[in-house]
């Protein structure tokens, strides 16, 4: 007799046709292996891996993708539940059926002639109550080394799966890289996603949002939990006390940054536990905890350098982990090492560009995609929290909300109680990025960070929100968060990277009940002298502005929730309705 995960892999070779299959051990042998493969497959017109210089980072190739994919694509991403109402306006929705016809058209028989890699792997560690079995099938080498990075991938994977029905089915291949034949379906009644036609991220590496955030989120729906698009840290203060935060910002808005973050102040430091994903269960002292489910980062590599990020510097330049990827940077020829923005001062004269054309800087176009990124094994970071693999997690004291925003939003603000809070993150604006195609810079509700993410409609979650802080003992406190204000010339006011650490320090204050706090309409702000500027280069005055309300721009703002409230109708909760009365005649007063 054979096994479920037996079974379908047979379905899959059927469906798919491959001409081989290829059943991932998650070994190190194997990844060598297989990156050897990758460097002699051709893909898309071009060998899929490249080798780097390993003296700048051990163990890095380069990938390039087609200059249409690469990022994820939103108007391209479906849920398929029963009804339209259970997606939500939150999704694009197609009925399960329909959606099912149209992908296996598109997939049977699409790994002709190509190999089917399948990936066993387990989101979270295998020891966790918490963690959940999955498997991808893939025809992208690049997607199966990136799977291994991210994922606990292999051998304890199909041992954790045994003899079980019950695990995660993701069914992948890259097709011929046609927009127009593009689709990421997910189906979270099934506990299934199909995607065709993208190697990128977010809508190939199936584990990462389509399964540990849109499929997750509905099965904590269902089951008391939830799944964020969130980082996980532990602050240690002088005192040596670790205080653990979850920081939501939208995509590109620096969640990696602030989860490698090496604060300013002496005696503070960063543990790391997660940079994109975190899973939050009930524990059983009624505490709220946190998990990671994955195990690398897949990080934005524009803007990363010595100054903004030692700590992802000191990671890159790791040898502990094979491989690391850099996907669609810039190749410095004179050494034969990924270079993008940010990545130091000077621009190096002799550039190969993303698209792989010699890079002339006075065309005024970057060198790196503004969305190439290095996908790095958490093994690697030299800040991981020892807590990292605890399989029940580790209990959180605060909650950071944050978004892109040039104007409106004050650099910091606590929300009065657990249900504010949900309150102020359902509101959530920010400025669109690269991380996903389409326009960018343009202000769109973003609530909890998890608007792309969600998989059932946002007035269902919003209610799972207040009733988790029915169930919760001690509720952390919930922050909000702008590192993006710009002044009337376009430049952020705020430096923030590592001076980051000044407002997170004034958090464990409050959350000690050490530190001052004053009333506005919008929530509690720091009280004059309690952030700790010493040393920093802001005048007073770019200060107060930093951590002003301006009525005005807060009357435009309720304007446009209003707007995005009435897309849910009857499903936004009666308190958050309430909350948003509150807030209009606040800033109307
Ligand atoms: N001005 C400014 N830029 C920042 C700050 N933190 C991060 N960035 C920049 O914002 C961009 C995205 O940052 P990340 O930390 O990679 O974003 P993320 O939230 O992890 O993004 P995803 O992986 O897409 O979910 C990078 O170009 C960073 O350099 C900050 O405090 N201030
Ligand atoms: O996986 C991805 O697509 C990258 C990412 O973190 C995001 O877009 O939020
Ligand atoms: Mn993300």
């Amino acid at each position: 007799m054979s096994t479920p995960f037996e079974q379908f892999v047979k379905e899959m070779q059927e469906f798919f046709t491959p001409d081989k299959v290829y059943i991932m051990d998650g070994s190190e042998k194997e990844a060598k292996q297989l990156a050897k493969e990758a460097q002699e497959t051709e893909s898309d017109g071009k060998k899929v891996l490249k080798e780097l210089n390993g003296k700048v980072y051990p163990n890095s190739y380069y990938h390039r993708s087609n200059p249409n994919d690469v990022a994820r694509t939103e108007h391209l991403t479906f849920v398929c539940t029963p009804t339209k109402e259970q997606a939500g306006p939150n999704n694009n929705w197609l009925d399960p059926k329909e959606a099912k016809e149209k992908m296996n058209a598109l997939m049977k028989g699409s790994m002709k002639g190509r190999t089917m890699y399948v990936i066993a792997f387990v989101m979270g560690d295998p020891k966790s109550k918490y963690a959940k079995n999955c498997v991808e099938v893939t025809d992208s080498v690049y997607v199966a080394l990136s799977m291994r990075i991210m994922s606990r991938v292999g051998k304890d994977a199909i041992a954790r799966i045994g003899n079980s029905k019950d695990f995660f089915r993701g069914l992948h291949s890259i097709g011929d890289v046609n927009p127009d034949r593009r689709f990421v379906m997910h189906f979270p009644q099934e506990n299934l996603v199909m995607s065709f036609g993208s190697g990128y991220g977010g809508n190939a590496l199936l584990g990462k949002k389509c399964y540990s955030l849109r499929i997750a989120s509905y099965l904590g729906y269902n089951e008391g939990w939830l799944a964020e698009h969130m980082i996980v840290i532990g602050v240690q203060s002088p005192d040596g006390k670790i205080t653990y935060f979850l920081a939501a910002f939208p995509s590109a808005c620096g969640k990696t940054n602030l989860a490698l973050l090496q604060p300013v102040f002496p005696g503070y430091k960063v543990w790391t536990l997660g940079d994109d994903i975190a899973w939050l269960n009930i524990g059983e002292d009624g505490q709220l905890y946190a998990i990671n489910p994955e195990a690398g980062m897949f990080g934005v590599a524009p803007g990363t350098g010595d100054k903004t990020n030692p700590v992802m510097i000191d990671t890159l330049k790791n040898d502990k982990f094979f491989p690391t990827l850099f996907t669609n940077t810039a190749v410095n020829d004179a050494d034969n090492s990924p270079w993008w923005e940010g990545l130091s001062k000077e621009t190096p004269s002799d550039l190969t560009d993303w698209q792989g054309q010699k890079y002339n800087a006075s065309a005024g176009k970057p060198a790196a995609h503004p969305n190439s990124r290095f996908t790095v094994s958490i093994y690697n970071c030299p800040t991981l929290s020892p807590e990292y693999d605890n399989p029940n997690g580790v209990p959180i004291s605060g909650i950071i909300f944050g978004g892109r925003r040039a104007s409106t939003i004050p650099l910091v603000y606590e929300c009065k109680d657990w249900n504010a809070g949900v309150f102020t993150a359902s509101i959530i604006g920010s400025e669109t990025t690269a991380a996903a195609g389409g326009a960018q810079g343009v202000v769109r509700r973003d609530p909890m960070a998890m608007l792309p993410f969600c998989g059932y409609n946002m007035g269902d979650y919003f209610q799972h929100w207040l009733n988790m802080g029915k169930k919760v003992k001690k509720l952390p406190k919930v922050f909000m968060v702008n590192w993006f204000r710009k002044d009337e010339n376009g430049k952020f006011m705020w430096p923030g990277f590592r001076d980051n650490s000044r407002v997170i320090k004034w958090m464990i204050d409050r959350i000690e009940g050490k530190a001052g706090a004053k009333e506005s309409e919008i929530g509690l702000l720091p009280e004059e002298g309690a952030l700790d500027t010493t040393g920093l280069d802001v005048s007073k005055e770019t200060m107060d502005k930093l951590l002003s309300v301006n009525k005005e721009d807060w009357k435009k703002e309720v304007a446009m929730v209003e707007e995005f409230y009435a897309k849910f109708g009857d499903k936004i909760p009666k308190d958050l309705r309430t909350h948003l009365e509150e807030l209009k005649q606040a800033v109307n007063k």
